[in-house]
């Protein structure tokens, strides 16, 4: 699934002793920026708004396959960014509260920087620099407007820029970018993110797992959240522990009250070792 549309990236500079960045500007050239629909050359419907690139959408005809996912990208450079987390699911099912979750757990041993993407405002980076989840400066919060998925998939230059300035600013070990709440059929792209943590929610009942989609298939690690509301919307935790574990051929999830810290320790776990692997460190 993953196709041309990125080849547009694959041009941009990575110039990063002087702050400033050149994804957010760049543009293929090609079709104009200002709005509105046109059929490219490849037959593909393009759109252009809210400050995203010029971008189309792939059409998704099946749920996916975990062992099918996007492998680690071979030419990751962690010197140029560093090992990124994508953190997505559907809207309110958690994700700020796990990025919270995992800025407390990591950032005494880790240098951390997060980026989040809303739709419309900067809630998101505001809630985390309230809650003092890191120093305010390595927080970026990124308006996406209307397509929260194009700016995880199709047009990820929106917050490879960012990513790309706190990494260096800061020497990270580990970036946290959380992306807008949007449907199952949203998911990261490998370029973004080298370690992608979908999470959903018991509230939705406990159908949401077998429905599928490239988040709950594909990623690396499913979460389910809320579970201290089970029994308040009568959703099975076993029937969703089957669908899971069905969908995603026996890839990782984890049962987690972020928001209580349950499931975290486990969550983090996953992730370091992941970052271990990719990176050749150890965990400290
Ligand atoms: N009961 C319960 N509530 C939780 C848990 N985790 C998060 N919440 C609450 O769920 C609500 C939404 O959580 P957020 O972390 O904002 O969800 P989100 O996915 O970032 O939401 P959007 O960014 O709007 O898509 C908040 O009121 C949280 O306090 C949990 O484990 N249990």
């Amino acid at each position: 699934m993953a196709s041309h549309d990125h080849d547009h990236h694959h041009h941009h500079h990575h110039s990063h002793d002087d702050g400033d960045h050149h994804h957010s500007h760049h543009q293929d050239g090609s079709h104009g920026g200002g709005g509105g629909s046109w059929v490219g050359e490849d037959g593909r419907v393009w759109h252009s708004h809210d400050g995203l690139a010029p971008h189309s959408h792939e059409p998704i005809y099946s749920p996916g396959d975990f062992s099918k996912r996007a492998p680690p990208l071979i030419s990751r450079r962690f010197a140029e960014r560093a090992f990124t987390v994508g953190i997505g699911g559907p809207v309110g099912t958690g994700k700020t509260a796990l990025m919270l979750a995992l800025c407390r757990s990591l950032r005494e041993k880790y240098s951390l920087a997060a980026v989040t993407n809303d739709i419309f405002t900067k809630e998101d980076g505001e809630f985390l620099i309230k809650h003092g989840a890191l120093p305010e400066e390595r927080i970026r919060a990124v308006e996406t407007g209307g397509c929260p998925h194009a700016a995880i998939r199709e047009d990820i230059s929106i917050n490879l820029g960012p990513l790309e300035e706190l990494s260096n600013l800061y020497k990270a070990d580990l970036l946290l970018c959380e992306s807008g709440g949007d449907n199952l059929a949203a998911n990261f792209s490998r370029e973004l993110a080298d370690y992608i943590i979908y999470i959903i929610d018991v509230s939705g009942g406990d159908k949401i797992p077998r429905k599928g989609g490239p988040g709950i298939t594909q990623a690396d690690l499913l979460i389910i959240n809320k579970t201290d509301l089970a029994p308040a919307v009568g959703a099975d935790l076993a029937v969703m522990e089957r669908d899971a574990l069905r969908m995603r051929e026996g890839g990782p999830f984890v049962f987690a009250q972020v928001k209580h810290g349950v499931g975290v320790e486990e969550i983090v776990n996953h992730i370091l070792q992941a970052w271990e692997i990719a990176t050749g460190n150890k965990r400290r």
